[in-house]
């Protein structure tokens, strides 16, 4: 095959969700189903050394509504310069969107926003544009929001208005599989991929080598990225490992 007929590949994220200053893995987002695993910048700097073009910071605290990481996520934005960073968790109104930007993260994630205050997720879409993606994240094809303890409408609703709003990428998490290891949702990711011609980036449930595999498959159909949190942690695979085969 030809470079030119080569499937592009899959852009992998690996994860940092913060809590308490830790990096931490939660199972399907509960608080109190925490693993600890130490020091977020030294998490970050691992996975910016063995290759990652892209880390998903998550402050949870914030996501919660409990607290803040303010200071850490700074810490690891300026310790991993040169990885891009989507940054989410908290970030619902100007001051924090500003803030996000200030500290360098290059693409900001909106959950409780993009469902509680429409308007101003629009007016934000429409000024930052690519700097800015809607995360998704759904049980069944009901929303989750605040600390995904809340119900934040019907997916399908919801996607027609971020399409109308200009939403430039959408992170899609099946919030049922995430911190399991039980495999990606990949019929979720096809239907919301055949709604929208924006890059979509895949979240939660990724547990094995095969399961990166099956999502570069979806490339094709508009799949940019995913996120990759508890089977790297847990020791799986490695990131070289994956980033082989989300490049071939
Ligand atoms: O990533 C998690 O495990 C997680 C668990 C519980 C809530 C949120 C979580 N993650 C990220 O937070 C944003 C939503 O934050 P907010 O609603 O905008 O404050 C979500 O998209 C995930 O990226």
């Amino acid at each position: 095959m030809s470079e030119f007929n080569k499937t592009p590949r899959l852009v992998l994220l690996p994860a940092v969700d913060v809590a308490g200053g830790k990096a931490v893995r939660l199972t399907k987002g509960e608080a109190g189903t925490e693993t600890s695993y130490g020091d977020p910048v030294d998490a970050a700097v691992e996975w910016a050394d063995q290759g990652a073009e892209w880390i998903h910071l998550v402050d949870l605290d914030a996501a919660f509504g409990r607290g803040s990481n303010g200071g850490v996520l700074k810490k690891v934005i300026r310790q991993v310069k040169g990885v891009n960073v989507e940054l989410s968790g908290g970030i619902r109104d100007d001051a924090s969107l500003e803030h996000a930007l200030e500290i360098g993260a290059k693409r900001i994630n909106l959950g409780t926003a993009a469902l509680e205050n429409p308007e101003w997720a629009a007016s934000v879409i429409a000024q930052y544009g690519e700097a800015i993606a809607v995360g998704l994240d759904v049980r069944g094809t009901t929303l989750a929001a605040r600390g995904w303890t809340k119900d934040g409408g019907d997916l399908w609703a919801v996607m027609d208005r971020l399409e109308d709003a200009g939403a430039a990428r959408y992170v899609v998490t099946d919030v049922t599989k995430d911190g399991t290891l039980q495999g990606p949702n990949v019929d979720l990711l096809r239907q919301v991929m055949e709604r929208t011609r924006r890059p979509v980036v895949a979240s939660g449930g990724i547990s094995s080598l095969d399961d990166i595999a099956a999502l570069r498959e979806l490339v094709p159909l508009g799949l940019e990225g995913a996120i990759v949190g508890k089977a790297l942690y847990a020791g799986a695979f490695t990131l070289p490992q994956a980033l082989d085969v989300a490049s071939h």
